[in-house]
């Protein structure tokens, strides 16, 4: 029997490929002699780098650069031997390096993922893929932008700092300084959504809230967000805010659209080509996969629905662990999954349940098989009696 073990991570509490080490111990303890491949998923947000350096043998690469914040963090990459570097956004900008005391939206930005396009450029990287998810930032890839080389001025020609706060004046977009070698490569994001850039579905709307901003605060940066792409429109003679994944990491997508001609990809869809995912599930009995919270977003191109996608074509089950089921999960059955389970085995607290995380996910997956294999051997028995 093959089972593919493919989670994502439970955010703030275990990585995705402790979250595999976790499940494929229990499904050891009720199958032992199943064989099972554990393969760490990601969808463009934090462990989108590890998971695809883990699949091609990579090495990582460090990088000091600045957090959302201003402040100096390492950020890990890795390069692949046909020069095409994989950057997670996450590792310079997210969310779960700002302590929820220390976050500001109207003033964090991207400026390290630009520090980190620079070093990739500086090793001569070919094709740059930019994981996007999990940001902390609202700011329209601004401090991206501002990294390497574009200007963003108000109507009397003076330089604005690249944050949202300041990006409420913007008039002009000065490209001239941009870095010349980002013409030669190619980029693709590696996106966690496809949401675009303003309105109800977009970047301040839907994620915002999630990193602290205030109600005012959605509201500003949306209108912050659409005078923004009116500019760069104004600009660049295009306008991408409501292409795929303009939205996406606080609007990175957006520049990334627009500056950088990057192609949008669901990120899910890399990380499983990097890894051949396609082909082990072809062959495969059972996939068990997981996330934190299982919900109507996880619909929105995360991790979860492309490999649900990915078995449904190989007619493959799918069973989901997930801390929370949450929001109207159950539209994930028509989908590709077969069922869904909550971690928890009863009451307990969100602090409790992300401490216990790695036993409960033992547990659970020891019972799903135990169903998975009585069904099994009924299945055989039934069709040994009609023979
Ligand atoms: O970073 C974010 O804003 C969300 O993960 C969506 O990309």
């Amino acid at each position: 029997m093959k089972i593919i073990i493919a989670p994502d991570s439970f955010k703030e509490s275990l990585p995705a490929h402790e979250v595999a080490t976790a499940i494929a111990q229990g499904v050891r303890q009720a199958a032992p002699s199943a064989c099972i491949h554990c393969v760490p998923m990601a969808d463009g947000g934090e462990g989108t780098v590890l998971a695809i350096a883990q699949s091609t043998h990579c090495k990582l690469m460090q990088s000091t650069v600045q957090n959302a914040m201003g402040q100096p963090v390492t950020a890990t990459w890795t390069m692949t031997n046909n020069e095409t570097a994989i950057i997670e956004m996450a590792s310079a900008a997210g969310l779960e390096q700002i302590q929820p005391q220390n976050r500001n939206i109207l003033r964090s930005n991207t400026f390290g993922v630009g520090q980190l396009i620079l070093e990739a450029l500086n090793k001569k990287a070919r094709h740059i893929i930019l994981g996007l998810g999990g940001s902390a930032t609202t700011d329209g890839g601004v401090g991206m932008l501002a990294a390497l080389g574009i200007q963003f001025m108000d109507k009397n020609n003076t330089l604005l700092e690249p944050v949202p706060a300041e990006l409420a004046r913007l008039e002009k977009i000065n490209i001239s300084g941009m870095d010349p070698r980002l013409s030669q490569i190619g980029f693709t994001l590696a996106s966690d959504v496809n949401n675009p850039l303003c309105g109800h579905h977009g970047a301040a709307a839907i994620f915002g809230p999630q990193k602290g901003a205030t109600p005012e605060q959605v509201l500003f940066l949306d209108q912050v967000m659409a005078n923004y792409a009116d500019i760069t429109a104004t600009t660049l003679g295009k306008d991408m805010r409501h292409e795929q994944g303009a939205g996406a990491a606080g609007g990175l997508g957006f520049a990334g659209l627009s500056f950088l001609k990057a192609r949008f990809r669901p990120g899910v869809e890399i990380v499983a080509e990097f890894a051949g995912l396609a082909q082990l599930i072809e062959n495969a009995d059972l996939v068990i996969t997981g996330e934190g919270k299982l919900d109507e977003q996880t619909l929105q191109g995360k991790t979860l629905a492309g490999i649900a996608a990915l078995a449904q074509q190989h007619k493959v089950p799918v069973i989901v662990i997930a801390g929370t089921l949450g929001n109207n999960y159950q539209a994930l059955y028509n989908k590709g999954i077969t069922a869904a389970f909550s971690l928890c085995n009863g009451p307990m607290s969100l602090q409790e349940a992300m401490q216990k995380t790695s036993q409960l996910l033992q547990d659970r997956s020891r019972d799903i098989m135990q169903v998975f294999l009585a069904n099994q051997t009924n299945k055989r028995d039934k069709n040994y009696k009609l023979k």
